[in-house]
């Protein structure tokens, strides 16, 4: 097990990077599989959904060459291979292997998929989107079975019982090699989702709309690679950085951000009161003065993200009065970090489906748990304001998704270390 040990309390300083979407990432990864000729990835984020997509890869005979950001994946020589359980259990996204093997082989058996414990992850809406496709979909010993007619796929209009990105990207994955037009309704509109039709465009698909709530795709029988794809910044680990930045910073540029993209949280935390300047695609956060306490409500996109109502947390606790409430729609059931923020000395509870927080002068450190990734971004920035020493158990989840975090970290003046731990 992975243990992140920070000694807190002391000023970062300095620039950092941030790394390709993880959730752009994690789709165009299986998404590849869709193509006839190799594909290369750049910008790709060094986190662990990474590895772990390369593993179930090659279990497919699937080859990845992985050199400091870019990834070549070589799907010419695929076969049609169960993915069951292991690897598949080891992160959410597995799930996309669902909609990529079932448009390129008319057949997925993929078992169900692990992720963050943030509460009930259901997929009907996905399954709901191969079945309007003409698939049929089993469940048998934890593993979804889906299977195309021998005519093949054929497009459809779906219309999403709520804008879920996992369903709008699986539907996408399907559909691209399905016959005739699909047509997906209440279609989330996540930045991510136009990065992986930008993708698939320039591999032949035809898909339009993204971004908006209706998308519209006319299928195409091959799909082909034919330039690198450049991925897109990761806003949810921008949003990270800001909220370290105005807590512990004293003058932190946070380089390669899409500013569009993190237009609502920008607002909330300017809202409170924090100083930032926007470049062409960098964003200087001053060090913080008086903070106010704000009100926060999570949104699919473009509304607050869920990803960042835990990173923005340890910034509320530093404003100076009034009470902040938080409420997850997405997930409300999403507050592995409120104990853990105890330990720490944080005046937060979690009541009914919110989050009371009070202005906490001083945390100190504790041994914490990060229970998924965001509480884990949450319990690091809380560690970094910490007076003494905090250890993370469980930080294996946080670099699930957060690129090269101990160093980039440390090139900000952080005292952190990640340590192997049994
Ligand atoms: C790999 C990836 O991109 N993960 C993101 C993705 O997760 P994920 O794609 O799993 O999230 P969804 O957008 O699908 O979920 C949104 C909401 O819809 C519900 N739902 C979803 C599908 C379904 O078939 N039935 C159903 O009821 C979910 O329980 C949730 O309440 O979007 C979430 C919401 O922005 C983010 O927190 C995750 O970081
Ligand atoms: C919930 C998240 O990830 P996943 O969907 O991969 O579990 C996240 O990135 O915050």
């Amino acid at each position: 097990m992975k243990q992140m040990i920070i000694h807190g309390g002391k000023p970062l300083k300095g620039d950092v990077w941030i790394g390709g979407a993880k959730n752009s990432t994690v789709a165009l990864i299986p998404a590849s599989i869709l193509s006839r000729t190799p594909v290369t990835l750049e910008g790709v984020p060094r986190i662990a959904d990474v590895d772990n997509l390369m593993d179930l890869l090659s279990e497919m005979d699937v080859k990845c060459d992985f050199q400091e950001t870019t990834l070549k994946i070589n799907p010419e020589d695929i076969h049609m291979s169960p993915l069951p359980a292991g690897k598949i259990k080891s992160l959410r996204a597995s799930y996309y292997f669902m909609g990529a093997l079932l448009g390129r082989f008319g057949k997925a058996v993929v078992g169900f998929p692990g992720g963050d414990d943030i509460g009930p992850r259901p997929i009907d809406q996905h399954i709901k989107g191969f079945e309007a496709l003409g698939a049929t979909v089993k469940n048998q010993n934890d593993q979804i079975i889906i299977t195309a007619p021998t005519e093949g796929l054929k497009g459809a209009v779906i219309d999403l019982a709520m804008p879920s990105v996992g369903a709008t990207i699986n539907i996408m994955l399907a559909a691209v090699t399905a016959k005739g037009q699909t047509i997906i309704n209440n279609a989330a509109k996540e930045p991510e989702i136009i990065d992986l039709a930008t993708f698939l465009n320039n591999m032949g698909a035809v898909v339009r709309g993204t971004g908006t709530e209706t998308i519209r795709i006319e299928g195409v029988a091959r799909l082909e690679s034919k330039a690198p794809h450049t991925i897109i910044p990761d806003r949810i680990e921008a949003g990270t950085y800001i909220a370290l930045a105005a807590t512990v910073g004293n003058g932190i540029r946070i380089h390669n951000i899409i500013e569009e993209h993190l237009d609502s949280y920008l607002a909330k935390v300017e809202e409170m009161g924090v100083v930032t300047k926007v470049d062409e695609d960098s964003l200087y956060v001053y060090p913080a003065g008086d903070l106010k306490m704000v009100q926060v409500r999570t949104d699919p996109y473009p509304g607050f993200a869920t990803d960042l109502q835990q990173p923005m947390t340890p910034l509320l606790l530093s404003a100076k009065s009034g009470e902040g409430i938080i409420s997850d729609t997405i997930y409300p059931k999403r507050v592995g970090h409120i104990p853990e923020l105890q330990k720490m000395g944080a005046d937060i509870q979690a009541e009914d489906n919110f989050i009371l927080i009070h202005p906490t002068a001083e945390l100190k450190g504790a041994h914490v748990s990060a229970g998924e990734i965001r509480a884990g971004a949450c319990l690091m920035i809380a560690g970094l304001m910490a007076k003494g020493e905090t250890v993370i158990s469980n930080a294996g989840n946080i670099l699930r998704g957060y690129d090269r975090v101990e160093e980039k970290i440390k090139k900000l003046g952080g005292d952190i270390s990640v340590i192997d731990a049994n």
